[in-house]
């Protein structure tokens, strides 16, 4: 028979009971724990994560009231409410027996024991407090989920270009445990891909959990992500699980992982080392099963080299790296999104608008700063102020097209200054070929030739 992963206190100052208690629960729950004095209970439970605590009722020779018993289920629920105790009473304590139940405790055994009742009533308190905890994280986890329903995280690809290859890595990835570093430019959707990589891995079906590090202070970060237990800090008022143990089984995405404090990191590095967490003001290390994910948009390795970021944590957080190119460099890319953004604006505003091809080159040939953040952007308001059935170019307010790109008088490099020069032809003419082919002195082939050369 498969043992229940339960971890069991029993504390009797009967060592008869202790090693026969301990014998019979082995055999169907995971740990036992034995104590022979309730005045062990403050270390005992500092330094271990109990799933059922089983109490004797008296502990003095002689002395049968049951009070002490009382007195140590109130002690053991003042630590923490949601703690499990089960009681063992004798025959003829039954009143007793309910007033312990009135205190809050979960059930009671009676002494001599009948095996069957005994590991049945134990079984019964165990799935109690997994519910319990599965309840605690469901309703943190909901608040985190609310937040997030109103942004809408569609993935849209193109299958096309540079991007092909890039897709086939998701996949190909996704569904492994593997930790991945996803790179790129602010903006590029790597919290997109990320959200990706977690609905197409096993772990679905579970959280997935976005903590972005580079808005969380010092002392938030920890307890934040590892949670604290009640009193840890004049705010803690009760105990609360972190990020790392509310989204086990899932996924967690460390976004901007390179504003990560050094000492910070080695923390980290400590819980992805060990897969454990232990809360603020807490000794006892939880186990954790998460999958992790990180985005940066800094050059980690020249951190490293800098020693502003460990080495061991990067090569820990990146098996596989992704990087996602910046828009400008994945034309195949905007067509897709465009129709994307169009279609969900169109609905948002209750318009049918299509994309006219003027529109539609001046995007095409905009350099994109702010990437698919500010392609989205601009979709969204050229839907509201376009007027007639199509978005034209003027519904595009791409600010940044009319500024003047200088040209470093100090640069050298043909091939550089020839794209500069190409690109600011381009951008005077918003994208107009003929007339940036004109001003460049080139036929319209020549340089469409020289656009396919540089990515433009
Ligand atoms: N491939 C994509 N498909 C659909 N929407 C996308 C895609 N890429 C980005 N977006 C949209 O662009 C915006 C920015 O994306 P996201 O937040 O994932 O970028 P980021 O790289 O994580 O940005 P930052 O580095 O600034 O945090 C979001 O609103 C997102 O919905």
């Amino acid at each position: 028979m498969k043992k229940l992963p339960a971890n069991i206190l029993v504390i009797d100052d009967d060592v008869d009971i202790l090693v026969s208690a301990r014998l019979l629960l082995k055999q169907y729950f995971a740990s036992v724990t034995v104590c022979d004095s309730p005045k062990e209970l403050n270390e005992l439970l500092s330094r271990n994560d109990f799933d059922i605590i089983m109490l004797d009722m008296n502990y003095q020779k002689g002395v049968n009231t049951g009070k002490e018993g009382l007195y140590w289920l109130k002690h053991i629920l003042s630590i923490n409410p949601k703690y499990i105790v089960v009681l063992m009473t004798a025959y003829g304590e039954v009143e007793l027996a309910v007033e312990c139940l009135k205190a809050g405790a979960t059930d009671f055994v009676l002494k001599p024991w009948n095996v069957e009742k005994l590991i049945a009533t134990m079984t019964t308190a165990y799935k109690l407090k997994t519910s319990n905890t599965k309840l605690e994280k469901a309703e943190q986890v909901q608040e985190k989920i609310q937040k997030d329903m109103h942004r809408g995280f569609d993935f849209v690809m193109s299958e096309a270009g540079e991007m092909r290859e890039l897709l086939a890595t998701i996949r190909k990835v996704a569904p492994t445990d593997a930790n991945i570093l996803i790179l790129g430019e602010n903006g590029t959707g790597k919290q997109v891909v990320a959200r990706e990589i977690h609905q197409l891995s096993e772990r679905a079906g579970e959280v997935f959990m976005h903590v972005d590090l580079g808005s969380l202070s010092n002392q938030l970060f920890e307890s934040e992500l590892f949670g604290y237990a009640k009193g840890a800090f004049t705010d803690a008022r009760e105990d609360r699980a972190g990020r790392f143990e509310l989204c086990s089984g899932g996924t967690i995405f460390l976004d901007e992982i390179g504003n990560l404090p050094l000492h910070l990191q080695a923390k980290l590095l400590h819980v992805l080392q060990n897969r454990t967490v232990t809360r603020l003001g807490e000794s006892k290390e939880r186990s954790i099963d998460v999958r992790l994910l990180c985005a940066t948009n800094m050059p980690l390795e020249e951190m490293v080299g800098r020693g502003e970021f460990r080495e061991d944590l990067l090569y820990r957080i990146n098996t596989v790296e992704l990087r996602l190119p910046p828009l400008r460099n994945r034309k195949a890319d905007i067509p897709v999104l465009v129709q994307h953004f169009l279609a969900s604006y169109n609905t948002k505003y209750r318009k049918q608008l299509s994309v006219s091809k003027d529109a539609m080159a001046a995007i095409l040939h905009y350099h994109w700063p702010g990437n698919v953040r500010e392609l989205q952007h601009v979709i969204e308001r050229a839907v509201i102020m376009a007027e007639g059935e199509e978005i034209t170019e003027k519904d595009i307010s791409i600010k940044q097209v009319q500024q003047t790109i200088k040209v470093p008088v100090d640069n050298l490099d043909l091939e550089e200054m020839e794209q500069l020069m190409i690109r600011k032809a381009l951008d005077k003419h918003k994208g107009n070929i003929s007339k940036a082919a004109t001003e460049l002195g080139l036929t319209r082939a020549a340089l469409y030739r020289r656009m396919e050369k540089f990515n433009l």
